[in-house]
């Protein structure tokens, strides 16, 4: 298969979408090596990650949940005990974090986003390597109890929770054209579209 072709089938599995195992330590090498091929401003190489393997998913979720109620102001506790069953059910989660370099050059901002762009990385490798992945974080990533249950220092901002397991089934989603996003500049402030729109759903 082609990189392009990976790239348009890539798609994510929620974690009901998942069975164990979890991706064993060789794949998951490969799969991480990609992280190293990200784009890096400054080649700060800003990137923290941390495996909770099958065995202490349970004991994170339990302390997570513990979290979220402690949170619950913000979150509903509906939510929580969606969220909790839903990462219960993981067959291998990774926090993902930029490791900050402060003060530099480079913006803090710029170094997220390549830690950004590692978590994609990820997710296509791990495509490429048939394993289920999701990016999940919303309301994990930004709990401010997850510095200390990760062992993170207050340089470390998570970035994204990646749940890796076994696909329970190959499917491709359709994808919508990109000329509505697309744009060109005729000087003046003032933009054409690029492309003609087709209406039509990509499908490869
Ligand atoms: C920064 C970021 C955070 C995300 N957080 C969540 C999340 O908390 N919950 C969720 O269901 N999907 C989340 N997603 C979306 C999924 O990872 C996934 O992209 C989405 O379900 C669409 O599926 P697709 O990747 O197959 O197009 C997040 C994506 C990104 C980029």
């Amino acid at each position: 298969m082609s990189a392009l072709d990976l790239i348009y089938q890539r798609s994510s599995c929620h974690v009901h979408e998942m069975q164990h195992p979890a991706p064993d330590s060789e794949k998951l090498k490969r799969i991480f090596q990609a992280v190293m091929s990200a784009p890096d401003h400054g080649n700060i190489k800003p990137w923290h990650l941390v495996v909770v393997d099958t065995e202490y998913v349970p004991s994170m979720c339990e302390s997570m949940c513990h979290a979220w109620l402690d949170n619950a102001g913000h979150i509903e506790p509906a939510r929580i005990r969606r969220l909790t069953n839903y990462l219960k059910d993981a067959p291998m989660v990774v926090l993902v974090s930029a490791d900050i370099v402060e003060p530099h050059a480079v913006s803090r901002r710029d170094q997220v986003l390549a830690a950004a762009a590692g978590c994609q990385n990820i997710l296509l490798a791990a495509e490429q390597e048939d394993i289920a992945a999701i990016w999940y974080s919303t309301d994990a990533a930004e709990l401010t109890q997850v510095h200390e249950l990760f062992g993170l220092t207050k340089q470390q901002e998570p970035v994204a929770f990646i749940m890796l397991g076994t696909k329970k089934e190959h499917r491709i989603k359709k994808r919508s054209d990109v000329a509505p996003h697309c744009h060109k500049w005729i000087g003046n402030n003032q933009l054409t579209p690029l492309f003609e729109s087709t209406n039509e759903s990509v499908r490869k």
